[in-house]
């Protein structure tokens, strides 16, 4: 795993979240992005090497939506940058660890993205992410 690619954190509503994190970090988000398949509108604020991912949900049935529910806002995944996304999943369930997709899927910003269960990872989602070329 490279990097830490993003940090995404659920928020309830992504107007007024990008307008707290302007002022957080001194700079307009870069970019504002759907991802139907996920059920959520994103935006993005560049941070050194890594970005803030700002997730709202547009579905009832989104995982942002549950977790909001359940959880509250605030940090909801960390995400790795990876070179071979299938290699790492496969590392990763050879190490005994659930995925929770199996396939890549589509993510934001251009990545190929899956997720490993938090209750492997001391309570953390964890993300990976490759860049498609
Ligand atoms: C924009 C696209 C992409 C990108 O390019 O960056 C994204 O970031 S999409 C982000 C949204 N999508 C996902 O999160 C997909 C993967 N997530 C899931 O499959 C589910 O959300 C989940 C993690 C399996 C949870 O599913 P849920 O139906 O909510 O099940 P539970 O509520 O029963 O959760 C089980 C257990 O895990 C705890 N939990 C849930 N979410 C988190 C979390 N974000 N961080 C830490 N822990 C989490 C939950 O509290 C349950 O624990 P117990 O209550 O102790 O049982
Ligand atoms: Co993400």
């Amino acid at each position: 795993m490279k990097k830490i690619e993003h940090i995404g954190i659920a928020v309830s509503d992504l107007e007024a979240a990008n307008r707290t994190y302007a002022a957080v970090m001194g700079k307009p988000h870069y970019k504002t992005e759907a991802v139907v398949s996920e059920g959520v509108n994103t935006s993005f604020f560049e941070v050194g090497e890594s970005k803030i991912e700002l997730l709202a949900a547009t579905s009832a049935d989104s995982a942002i939506a549950k977790s909001i529910l359940k959880r509250g806002e605030g940090i909801h995944h960390i995400a790795f940058a990876v070179d071979d996304i299938e290699a790492e999943i496969n590392r990763l369930k050879n190490e005994g660890f659930r995925l929770l997709n199996e396939q890549p899927k589509q993510g934001a910003d251009n990545k190929l993205v899956a997720f490993m269960h938090p209750k492997d990872a001391n309570g953390v989602l964890i993300e990976l992410c490759q860049e498609i070329q």
